[in-house]
């Protein structure tokens, strides 16, 4: 089975008095990697629970395959929410919660999830309680990947794991979403490790969509520029300029907005070497109050 489309129109998610998610109209293409990006509170669990079906919209609606999943226990197994939080059966063994999970999602691959188990180092026999922060990051992750849903969301599940254990989710979610194509969004913080996955971003902001890109397209709203401190300063004067570093003599500076013909040709007579603008730094300029005034 690939991955199924999810649309919403018009989505506010409102708890009491906080309105979490606000308007928001935006689309999950099927069969691709969508990174749902924003500042802390800007909504990104709560649109992510919409879709779950384990909050319903205050207004609006939220259509998988065209369908609503609230309306639709069937098409309810076919989407997966992983939380940091861990959603296991905390008083038993690792084993009983994959039984579980394994009995309400008709995609589950129990070869792959042993394959997953053993991949973490993590021993099924133990109890949730018995596992470091990490190591339960690294079961959410085992139970997302061997789910195979049809959508897949990861609401920063990766975030209590080490550098190594993170970097062999990225592989395995990337070798795996080869073989087995699903609609796939990934929310969160660590964009720098993170968005080599990406296809499409979608950033929210105080619950609003800010945008919604494939991340190419995003890319191309800037440039990096690297060379001699001097040449880089001397050529990028008057642009604006979200970031630079430091090594040794030489800078490299990210510069956002459009590069006219000109302007590039300058870059090339200073011999200067030009890159793709890595979503991050576009990330904390659109989202920086500052930056938007
Ligand atoms: N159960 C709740 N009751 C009341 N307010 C809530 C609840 N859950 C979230 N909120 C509020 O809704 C807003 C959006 O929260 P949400 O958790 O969706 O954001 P987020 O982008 O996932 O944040 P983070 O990156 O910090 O996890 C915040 O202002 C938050 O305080």
């Amino acid at each position: 089975m690939s991955g199924l489309d999810v649309e919403l129109t018009g989505l506010t998610v409102d708890y009491r008095d906080t309105r979490a998610v606000d308007s928001a109209t935006v689309r999950f293409p099927a069969d691709s990697i969508t990174g749902l990006l924003g500042r802390n509170g800007s909504g990104k669990t709560s649109m992510l629970s919409t879709i779950a079906s384990l909050r319903r919209p205050t207004s609006g609606t939220v259509r998988v395959d065209g369908r609503d999943p609230f309306e639709d226990e069937r098409l309810m197994e076919s989407v997966c929410l992983i939380r940091e939080s861990g959603d296991v059966l905390s008083e038993e063994k690792l084993k009983a919660s994959l039984e579980l999970v394994a009995s309400a999602r008709p995609t589950w691959d129990q070869a792959y999830a042993e394959e997953l188990l053993d991949a973490f180092g993590l021993d099924p026999r133990k109890k949730p309680g018995k596992l470091s922060r990490g190591q339960r990051s690294a079961f959410g992750a085992v139970i997302g990947l061997a789910s195979r849903a049809p959508v897949t969301m990861f609401d920063e599940v990766y975030l209590g794991m080490d550098a190594p254990s993170r970097r062999r989710f990225y592989d395995l979610l990337i070798a795996d979403y080869v073989e087995h194509p699903r609609t796939i969004i990934l929310s969160s913080h660590l964009i720098g490790e993170v968005e080599r996955l990406f296809e499409n971003v979608v950033v929210l902001d105080g619950g609003t969509v800010l945008l919604a890109e494939e991340a190419e397209t995003l890319r191309s709203h800037g440039v990096t520029v690297t060379g001699l401190a001097a040449d880089v300063d001397a050529a990028t004067a008057g642009l604006r300029v979200l970031g630079e570093q430091v090594l040794g003599p030489t800078k490299r500076v990210t510069v956002l907005g459009r590069i006219d013909d000109a302007t590039l040709g300058r870059f090339r007579a200073a011999s200067l070497e030009l890159g793709a603008v890595p979503i991050e730094d576009l990330f904390i300029a659109l989202t920086e109050k500052e930056a938007r005034r």
